[in-house]
């Protein structure tokens, strides 16, 4: 595959793992991937080196091979110690000589003589697995127990003889020598089992050892390249040296003491052998040799771990004879049958033995085991359990997996049988799952230390830090190369060795002439097939993210341009209404004052409809006065209807007399007057509230004075920014606090605090309005419009909570004198401007900047009070039921009041 290397860049890091290698030879048409396009190698900014490097191809690698166990079932023998057949039952030479024990023996052999057709405790399921039945006597219930082990190479029935198990056990450890490989096979299995009869056999069965002489020597009769090859034959014993140690002795017939010096032994002979006849031979005089013992389990037991070594050299004429790795040596073990002392009955010397067998048998297992534990969770070490026996330190590169070797199974099939079979069964079945990934091959171990090397420089990619995505891909397409780089050389140090099939990341084939086994070739091939398969789809998977990443920019990009747009036009539109708030909204405002003057003998609110405030005229709005049920469901939509209806209304300063329910909270009074506010900023109005509640005498029940002082101060038009500042100073209201004095004139208000803050937000226009004092404008009389509702009741009720006073807000309490109505210090202008629906929320705030004190000063409240008590003709606006103020309070108005209200009232009616 062809990747174009990005131009580089300055914030490229080049990292030089190497020296320059030899160029890669041209991909094979099997491997070579189709080209990408090279704007979409482009776009790949990280090349998924880590992720091709965790695949795991050796699934497909079919170098993996298990440990080959077979089993060989015995069959019943009934012909006396041991079941053996041809030997007459020699009862008085079983050994040992105990009496009791003696008599157990020959009682059990001639129970089982009985017996002839007693049930096998393990019957044959199919060549991989057998099944284990409990006998009858041994179950703790009735209840059958079976236990079922597959997974063997093959399962010799007892029916089976010695030339099927060589053929399908022996012949491809003879092939493999042959091709100078080595290999071992080890019999292992209880005593009497038949280990020594499958690996040596008897003249009329011969068993392993001299089928494999024959079939050896066979091969080299027949073949020309063979015969230049020598073969030598060794053998030699462990056994026990009278419980002491072990002991090595050669069975050659010149033979004696061996010694071990680190796996490897000394004084070992050698026999040359050029026929297999005279193989058999030295055998069989070696046989005569090994330690044999009767027991009650075999009349002819073997007391020793035999070993037969049959080594092939190429003949050194041919010009092969210095390469030692070509002479392969097969090994053929026949170990001693581990024995249980309660079976065998052993004694002294025996029993000697017998621990001896049993501890190499179980250091034998305890290698296997380490080795199949280790190969589960490499992070386990191998455990050196080799150090404890001879055996297995003569054999350790088996026992520790380097070489291939193959295990055969030995047991006997009477229920007698059971523990010995079932023992021998659960110990080595796990030795199926050994694995030789790696075995023995020079070229293959070489090549995973590289793989392992190539992981960990990986790993270390990972950790630099390189700068920019293209020096990325610069870096990871030469750490590919550097990777490929490392199996060449892999490759190539590889074909130094023997024996061996090289690598090549290239898709090579095998290269070595060493290399005899075609298959490796086709397995190097599949291996690069499934490489560059795997390396293709990763690819085509980044490119599909790729063009949804594409996708997905392209699509934000359009957003961000219409964000623009929009906010383009926004900006225009506020400076349109900047401009246009500059110009027109620049009037001052009265603050109008409003004194409800209610009466309370009749509470009978006044239903407003929100569809009916919307449909007042803001004229009508001004003279009329509102009673709210539900102030917070009014305000905004009221406002809406005032802002809407701008009829000249920017002409009049408005006063609202404002109506409120009755237990209302002080919180609903606050948004009220928040919201009244509100509306009358949007009607270009600045209001300036107040509500003095009389409280009259004749109605105890509800005697209320009510102050309500609201105060729209400021709202600044600065630089597009719009800000309202509300403040609603004061709310003074006779509920939680009220002081009720029955009969007391109503000049004797009990002005209660009812302080109301609240905070209205900032809209986006820019308001600057100021107030003009309620003294001025009732002696101006301009703007201010002092709207008396007849029968109305101001009711404002609040709670106790509302007690703190805010700040700019000035809190009249005074029962002795006439409500005060404080004349701002300044004068207040009302710009009008119209609030976006929007933001309907008026922000409140309380500062002493912006915050006038406005108080009514006791002529003015009194005029007020006046005037509240002039019948003001407005039928349409009259409650029902409401009452008219008494004479005594008329009387009490001055001719000058008298005069100002009737011109106030004159301009109400305009
Ligand atoms: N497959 C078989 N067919 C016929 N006879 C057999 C078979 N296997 C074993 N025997 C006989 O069983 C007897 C015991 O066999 P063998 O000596 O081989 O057992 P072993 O496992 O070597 O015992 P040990 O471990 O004590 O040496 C021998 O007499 C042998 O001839």
């Amino acid at each position: 595959m062809e990747i174009n290397s990005p131009p580089p860049c300055s914030n490229t890091v080049t990292i030089r793992r190497n020296p320059h290698r030899r160029a890669r030879p041209p991909p094979t048409p099997a491997t070579a991937a189709p080209e990408m396009p090279s704007a979409d190698v482009a776009k790949v900014r990280s090349f998924p080196t880590e992720e091709i490097l965790s695949m795991d191809i050796a699934k497909a690698d079919p170098v993996s091979e298990n440990l080959r166990v077979f089993l060989r079932i015995r069959p019943l023998l009934h012909g006396g110690v041991g079941g053996d057949r041809n030997s007459k039952p020699r009862f008085k030479n079983v050994w040992p000589q105990n009496p009791a024990k003696r008599k157990s023996a020959i009682g059990r052999a001639l129970q089982s003589k009985k017996n002839k057709d007693a049930e096998v405790c393990v019957r044959v399921n199919n060549p991989q697995s057998v099944t284990l039945s409990t006998p009858l006597a041994l179950q703790e219930s009735n209840r059958i127990k079976t236990e079922v082990y597959d997974g063997f190479s093959h399962v010799f029935s007892p029916d089976s003889s010695q030339e099927e198990v060589y053929e399908k056990m022996v012949r491809p450890l003879v092939d493999d020598f042959l091709r100078g490989k080595s290999g071992m096979l080890a019999a292992l299995g209880p005593s009497g089992s038949g280990k020594t009869h499958t690996v040596f056999g008897c003249p009329r069965q011969p068993g392993m050892v001299p089928l494999a002489l024959q079939h050896i020597f066979k091969q080299t009769r027949g073949s020309n390249s063979e015969s230049m090859r020598s073969f030598f034959i060794s053998i030699f014993e462990i056994s026990s040296e009278r419980g002491k140690g072990e002991r090595l002795f050669d069975l050659s017939p010149n033979g004696g003491d061996l010694c071990m010096q680190q796996s490897t032994l000394k004084g070992l002979q050698e026999i040359a052998i050029s026929d297999a006849r005279q193989a058999e031979s030295i055998i069989a005089q070696a046989m005569l040799k090994r330690a044999t013992g009767m027991t009650n389990a075999n009349s002819q037991s073997s007391r020793s771990q035999c070993i037969i070594n049959i080594r092939g050299v190429a003949d050194k004429s041919n010009g092969e004879g210095d390469d030692q790795a070509n002479d392969g040596v097969l090994s053929i073990v026949d170990l001693a049958g581990a024995e249980r002392e309660k079976r065998t009955g052993n004694q002294g010397v025996r029993l000697l033995e017998s621990n001896f067998i049993n501890n190499t048998s179980m250091v034998f297992g305890l290698c296997l085991r380490s080795l199949l534990e280790h190969q589960k969770n490499p992070k386990k070490p191998l455990q050196k359990h080799f150090q404890n026996s001879l055996l297995t330190k003569y054999l350790r590169e088996y026992l520790e997996g380097k070489k291939r070797m193959a295990l055969i199974l030995t047991v006997k099939s009477g229920e007698e049988d059971y523990r010995d079979t079932s023992y021998v069964l659960r110990q080595a079945s796990p030795y199926m799952e050994i694995k030789y990934n790696t075995v023995e091959e020079p070229s293959n171990i070489s090549y995973n230390k590289r793989h392992v090397q190539a992981l960990s420089r990986s790993e270390r990619h990972k950790r630099m830090k390189v700068t920019g995505s293209d020096a990325c891909l610069i870096d990871e397409g030469k750490s590919i190369e550097a990777e490929n780089g490392l199996c060449e050389e892999g490759s190539l140090k590889s074909s130094e060795e023997p024996g061996i099939c090289k690598v090549d990341m290239s898709g090579c084939a095998p290269s070595k002439s060493g290399c005899a086994d075609s298959g490796e070739g086709e397995r190097n091939h599949q291996i690069m097939q499934s490489f560059a398969k795997a390396l293709w789809n990763v690819l085509k998977q980044y490119k599909e993210k790729l063009k949804v990443a594409d996708n997905e920019i392209q699509h934000l990009r359009e957003s961000l341009v219409m964000e623009s747009t929009r906010y383009i036009e926004l900006k225009r539109e506020l400076n349109d209404i900047k401009s246009s708030c500059a110009c027109s909204h620049r009037k001052s405002v009265e603050v109008s004052v409003v004194e409800l003057d209610m009466n309370f003998h009749e509470r009978v609110p006044l239903q407003i409809n929100v569809d009916e405030v919307k449909s007042l005229d803001v004229r009508e709005v001004s003279a009329s006065c509102l009673e709210l049920e539900n102030p917070n469901e009014l305000d905004h939509q009221a406002c809406e209807s005032l802002s809407g209806s701008g009829n000249g209304a920017e002409d009049l300063c408005e006063s609202k007399c404002v109506r409120l329910a009755d237990s209302y909270s002080s919180a609903n009074v606050a948004g009220f007057m928040v919201n009244s506010s509100r509306s009358l900023l949007r009607k270009d109005s600045c209001s300036s509230v107040e509500l003095d509640h009389m409280l009259s005498g004749e109605d105890e029940e509800s005697p209320e004075d009510v102050v309500l002082t609201g105060q729209c101060n400021a709202v600044d038009l600065l630089d597009g920014e719009c800000r309202l500042d509300t403040c609603c100073q004061a709310l003074q209201s006779g509920e939680s606090e009220r002081r009720v004095s029955p009969g007391s004139s109503p000049s004797q208000r009990d002005c209660r605090a009812l302080d109301v803050e609240d905070e209205i937000e900032k809209p986006r226009e820019l308001l600057n309005f100021t107030t003009t004092s309620p003294q001025e404008d009732l002696v101006s009389s301009k703007g201010c419009e002092i709207i008396d509702i007849p029968d109305s009741e101001p009711r404002v009720t609040t709670s106790a909570t509302t007690a703190e006073k805010p700040k700019g807000c000035e809190m009249i309490d005074n029962p002795d004198s006439e409500p005060r109505v404080t004349k701002a210090e300044e004068s207040k202008e009302c710009e009008l401007i119209d609030i976006p629906d929007s933001e309907p929320r008026v922000t409140t705030t309380a500062t002493k900047a912006e915050k006038p004190k406005r108080r009514l000063l006791p002529a003015s409240s009194l005029l007020l009070r006046h005037f509240s008590t002039l019948d003001i003709d407005d039928d349409d606006e009259k409650p029902k039921g409401g009452k008219k103020k008494s004479g005594v309070e008329e009387r009490k108005i001055t001719q000058g009041s008298i005069s100002l209200l009737r011109l106030l009232k004159s301009d109400l009616r305009i």
